[in-house]
This record gives structure tokens, sequence and C-alpha cells, in this order.
């Protein structure tokens, strides 16, 4: 079995008196695909936020790469920082910087990196996240939802991270444009070696593209394991998520074939 690169041990999260995570484990797999689903504010996105460190627990553990997050500071919290990029939901870009500049931003971290050389890295991280050279030179402003989201991905590319954490990559995406960020996020992870943390609500993207999957519920993960295993859980919610019309809609066409 592959090692766990990210372990959550017994975390509880909560803001003021609504307590989202109690008691909840997790594992991300060295190169794999982990889809985190759950109902609506069951807490995927703060347990997404707890994990990077923009979060503070109450209580437990986030070891990435066997390293307490909670418990790193300074240039040793910033050097394991540096090991993972983020893609928020909308991309989260700076409205005042064009996409070139937003992909700079990680970059600037870097020491004598000279301007031109940190440049044609961004360059490279756009073309990579699929959006074409020419929009380099655009601000946000004048990107389709889908471009903000890939610029967002080249951002999130741009120190070479060995964990990518994707919030919600296909929300709001047509079907053609949410099935080529599919095929994107597979390719990318057999190129560069990534182990991805996938929150979705999109089965058609647990379908094409993640090796396992932990289902959020009652404030842990109430479950995790292959698509094939999901099947078999009798729990309500679980049970009407992977077995509801839209979840035999995307088992038998998929996105692809729609
Ligand atoms: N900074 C915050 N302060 C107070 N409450 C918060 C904060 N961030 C999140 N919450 C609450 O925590 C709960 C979980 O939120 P979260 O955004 O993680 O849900 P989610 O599972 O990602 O939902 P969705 O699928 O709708 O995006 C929600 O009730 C939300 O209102």
């Amino acid at each position: 079995m592959s090692e766990n690169i990210i372990e959550v041990r017994g975390l509880r999260t909560q803001f003021g008196r609504h307590v989202v995570h109690d008691g909840l484990d997790l594992d991300l797999r060295r190169g794999e695909i982990l889809g985190v689903v759950g109902g609506s504010g069951t807490g995927k996105s703060v347990l997404l936020r707890t994990i990077v460190g923009l979060n503070q627990p109450r209580a437990g553990t986030v070891r990435v790469f066997g390293q307490d997050v909670g418990a790193l500071a300074g240039p040793a919290r910033e050097a394991l920082e540096r090991r993972w990029g983020v893609m928020f939901q909308g991309g989260a870009l700076f409205s005042s910087l064009t996409v070139r500049e937003n992909v700079e931003v990680p970059l600037n971290a870097v020491p004598d990196l000279a301007p031109e050389v940190r440049q044609g890295l961004a360059e490279l991280k756009v073309s990579m996240a699929g959006l074409p050279w020419n929009a380099n030179d655009k601000y946000p402003s004048d990107l389709s939802g889908g471009m903000k989201k890939r610029a967002g991905l080249a951002r999130a590319l741009a120190l070479d991270p060995e964990i990518l954490f994707l919030d919600e990559p296909t929300a709001g995406l047509d079907p053609i444009g949410a099935d080529a960020f599919d095929r994107l996020i597979v390719e990318l992870r057999d190129a560069l070696n990534l182990s991805v943390f996938l929150v979705t609500h999109d089965l058609d993207t647990l379908h094409a593209c993640c090796d396992r999957i932990a289902v959020l519920a009652e404030k842990k993960v109430l479950v995790s394991g292959t698509m094939a295993e999901m099947l078999q859980v009798d729990h309500p919610w679980v049970h009407e998520y992977f077995h509801g019309p839209r979840a035999r809609a995307a088992m038998t066409t998929g996105r692809a074939k729609e």
C-alpha cells in the first residue's frame, strides 16, 4: 500500500459553538486522487483550509509528509507550504494582476530568481493549465469562469508542488469544460507525480478522476474507499448520493458521452 502523505487524526474544528468536524480522520496516499464529498456545509472546504494551515483546529493533528503542520512555524512551515499548491473555488485571483502576474506571486518567494526566469516559469504553468498563450496578459475580469479556474490551477502549480488541493474545480463549468478539466487533472497527476485532494460535488469527476473517495457526514469522514466500495455502503445519505438519479446518469452515460 502506498505511503500516507497526509494524515489527519482526531480533528475537531468549530466556529463559536458550531462544531464542523469532530473526531475526523483522513489519509491521502502518495500518487492518488482523493475525492472529498459530502452535503453542503459538511465542512469540505474547512477541512481543506485546515490541512493547509489556514484554519486553526481546536483539537487533533494534521501531518503532511510526516510533519505536524500546527507545530511548524517560520522557515520550516514555509518550506512545507512550498510542497503543496491550492486552487480555491473561483480561482481566487488578484483582480489587479494579469494571469501571468498572478502565477508569478508564489514565485516571488523564491530567492534569486531573475525576473525573466520567473516570467518564463509562470508562462509555462499557464500553458500546462491548458490556457492559450494570449491568456498571459489578460486580467481576471476578461476571463470566462473556466479560464479563471485554469489560471488558479496554474498558480497552484507555480512552485512544482507534490500535493495539489482543488476546491470544486468543475463547479459552474459546462459539461464539456468540466470533462476537459477532469482529464487535465489526471494528466497533470500522471505527468507531475502529484497527489491530489479534490473537493467536489461532481459525480462525473468522481468517476473520471478519483482513485478513492472520502465521504464527510456526521462531522467526520464516515467512509472512504473506491467507487466500488462506496456503492456497497448502506448509510442513507451515502446510498442516496451514489445510487440517486444523478449517480445513475454519471455511471451509465458519463459527461463525455452526453
Ligand atoms: N470562517 C468561518 N466562520 C464561521 N463559520 C464558518 C467559517 N468557514 C466555514 N464556516 C461554516 O462551516 C461550515 C462548513 O463550511 P464549508 O464551506 O467547509 O462547507 P462545504 O462542505 O465546503 O460546503 P459546500 O459544499 O456548500 O461548499 C458551514 O456551516 C460554514 O458556514
